[in-house]
């Protein structure tokens, strides 16, 4: 489905330097039309640097970043227009309201009469803002207040939005509430890239994440396709019947098992593999005679996948 389309977002071999540090180095990747892209890495990593290029607030050392096909080097002026830009940090100015300050990001934006009533309630009914249209800024709170900065990124109906660190800062509901409006905006076919540094924030929104560390992406895909890639880390409890001793040392002698602990009926080791693995395992186990009675592990999380992933390097 994908593979016919044109990417909407498209990083090609970007570079930015500042100094001697590199904070994009080499990054290409595509987002297709509809899709929501999760750019995961660690603070320092290079995701505000490669999204301000795309927001063309900056221009890229090397390579090229493109938006509906038009280049930020090239046609900037264009890819503003397609493109919604939320930061992750916004100013505001002191005793404006939220209708003002919408209305004056969508001037800004050329809107004129109805069209920009339209755009106004449209993106205060989005948002849940109408509400509180009167309502002086400096009172709002962190999570409305990120309502009123996506407000004012999707203000002139852009086709693509980058959203930079969204959810910083809020509480489990904001979150929430965050993710149900980004799948809203999804669903509307906005072409979505949105960044954070935890990979399980994200996971359940996107359609692929590619996580970058040090100014380069390491790995690209769903976040399925992300884990199979990674070898899986599993703690396994077993619990037999009788001869516990005896199934440790008759796992003592496979490859690929580690930390073998019994105590009384239990018997705990690491795995390092695939988790098809353990399944033949466990047949095995059975098949020598082990009266098995409990077979369980815990696989790695999300989180460990990043961990993994990621080497945790600053520059
Ligand atoms: N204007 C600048 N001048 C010098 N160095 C910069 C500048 N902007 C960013 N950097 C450096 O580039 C690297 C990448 O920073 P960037 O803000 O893009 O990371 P990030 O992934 O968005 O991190 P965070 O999650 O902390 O926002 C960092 O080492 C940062 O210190």
């Amino acid at each position: 489905m994908i593979a016919t389309r044109k990417p909407v977002i498209e990083l090609r071999r970007l570079h930015r330097f500042f100094g001697r540090t590199k904070a994009v180095n080499d990054v290409s990747f595509e987002v297709y039309p509809g899709q929501v892209f999760g750019y995961i890495g660690p603070n320092g990593a290079g995701k505000t640097t490669s999204m301000r290029i795309l927001a063309t607030l900056d221009l890229p050392t090397a390579g090229d970043a493109l938006i509906d096909g038009y280049s930020v080097i090239n046609d900037p002026d264009r890819v503003r227009r397609r493109l919604g830009f939320m930061p992750d940090a916004f100013g505001v100015y002191a005793n404006v309201n939220c209708r003002e300050y919408l209305d004056f990001f969508a001037r800004s934006y050329g809107l004129r009469g109805r069209e920009r009533r339209l755009a106004m309630d449209r993106t205060m009914e989005f948002t849940g803002l109408d509400v509180l249209a009167e309502k002086p800024i400096s009172g709002l709170s962190k999570g409305m207040k990120q309502r009123l900065c996506l407000g004012r990124s999707m203000i002139h109906d852009p086709a693509v939005m980058i959203l930079d660190e969204p959810a910083a800062g809020l509480d489990p509901r904001a979150r929430i509430e965050l993710r149900e409006m980004i799948a809203r905006l999804a669903k509307d076919d906005k072409t979505i890239l949105v960044s954070s540094h935890i990979l399980t924030e994200l996971a359940e929104m996107c359609d692929v994440v590619g996580i970058i560390e040090q100014g380069q992406l390491l790995a690209t895909g769903s976040v399925a396709d992300i884990q199979r890639g990674q070898l899986t880390h599993s703690r396994v409890r077993v619990r037999v019947l009788e001869n516990t001793e005896g199934l440790a040392n008759w796992l003592s002698e496979k490859d690929g098992y580690s930390e073998i602990v019994t105590d009384g009926e239990l018997l705990h080791f690491s795995h390092v593999g695939e988790r098809a693995e353990e399944a033949i395992l466990l047949k095995e186990m059975i098949e020598s005679g082990f009266r098995i009675a409990e077979f369980g592990a815990r696989h790695s999380t999300l989180e460990d996948v990043f961990l993994n992933v990621t080497k945790g390097r600053v520059q």
